[in-house]
């Protein structure tokens, strides 16, 4: 069982946003959607929380077909990034929400709230209201009403987007900690690397309304598709027509001898903490950047102007640069 998309389509005018994207969301994991801004993300999870409709294609969650059900009827949660609280409503019962308009029996209610906000570490808060919270306090109340409801899937659009870059890490580890604890298929709309390679099972990588790659954290970053993907997913640099990961290039300051080395001069050295980045200019013209420790540079006298020999690292991942870095 899973989310079926199948040749989804969305224009906006002209514009196409979803390009016939054929997808498979793995249930019970963790799916990060990832890519630049403007390349379809949020419309993708909108079609899927039935927020938006396709021009054509089909959704299926959990064997059903969801093309034609209304939001509420396809048993999903969300959270967005300004989230729409209950501005007079204690902590409770905006998590209370959902289940008073079902109409569950009060008993019933209470008891998953309590258990809801023990999930979220906000049972101290009951009673507050969302204005005596903290921005990360309240994106934390915002899945508790999300999940309130017993969802089938739930979907996350930039959930940490407006908070500060601490919290933002500290919401991510409590996010995977909560998802290894309800198991709930959850989908997050994100366009920071950092926090689809840290938190999610499998990352899509949405690009210009296609799909660029599928994988792992690790299959992406160790193995990417294209050099789009590579450059997405950490720093890159060009070497001899290749892209490459700067603390993937060997250099030396004597001639190796190894095939393909390429030649070139130091032109800026840059000490960042325990690590040094490296300018090198080649002799084929390429400004390369290299990666190292500083123990590194200082054990083989690396300086500027100093003369360079570069090769890619055994193992390192390379890519034929296509476009432009
Ligand atoms: N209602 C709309 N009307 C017209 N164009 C739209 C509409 N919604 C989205 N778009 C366009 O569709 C494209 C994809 O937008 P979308 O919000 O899905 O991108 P995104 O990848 O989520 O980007 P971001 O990270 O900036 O939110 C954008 O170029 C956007 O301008």
């Amino acid at each position: 069982m899973s989310i079926d998309i199948s040749h989804v389509t969305k224009k906006f005018g002209d514009f196409v946003a979803i390009d016939d994207v054929t997808l498979t969301i793995p249930t019970g994991q963790l799916t990060a959607l990832l890519g630049p801004s403007g390349g379809g993300k949020s419309t993708l999870l909108r079609i899927i929380a039935g927020l938006d409709k396709a021009d054509s294609g089909t959704i299926s969650i959990e064997g059903v077909d969801a093309t034609r059900l209304p939001p509420q009827k396809r048993n999903v949660g969300f959270v967005f990034q300004h989230y729409a609280v209950f501005k007079h409503m204690t902590v409770a019962k905006n998590v209370a929400f959902g289940l008073e308009i079902r109409k569950k029996p009060k008993a019933e209610v209470a008891e998953r709230v309590d258990e809801l906000l023990k999930l979220v570490h906000l049972s101290q808060f009951a009673h507050r209201l969302p204005a005596q919270l903290s921005g990360g306090q309240r994106q934390r109340m915002a899945l508790a009403r999300a999940l309130a409801v017993e969802p089938t899937v739930l979907l996350l659009d930039e959930p940490f987007g407006a908070l500060d870059a601490k919290v933002r890490k500290e919401l991510r580890d409590w996010l995977r900690r909560l998802h290894d604890e309800v198991h709930v298929t959850t989908v997050f709309v994100t366009h920071d690397q950092e926090e689809a390679l840290e938190v999610a099972d499998e990352i899509v990588v949405i690009n210009e309304g296609r799909v660029e790659q599928i994988g792992s954290p690790e299959e992406l970053y160790d193995e990417p598709a294209s050099d789009f993907v590579m450059g997405f997913l950490g720093e890159v640099t060009r070497l001899n027509g290749v892209n490459i990961r700067p603390h993937d290039i060997e250099i030396a300051t004597v001639p190796t001898g190894a095939a393909g080395a390429s030649a070139g001069y130091v032109t800026r050295l840059l000490r960042i903490g325990f690590e040094v980045r490296v300018t090198v200019l080649t002799e084929d013209g390429d400004e390369v950047t290299v990666v190292m420790t500083r123990t590194h540079a200082r054990a083989i006298g690396l300086d500027t102007d100093v003369k360079v020999w570069l090769t890619p690292a055994s193992g390192a991942t390379v890519v034929p640069a296509m476009r432009a870095l």
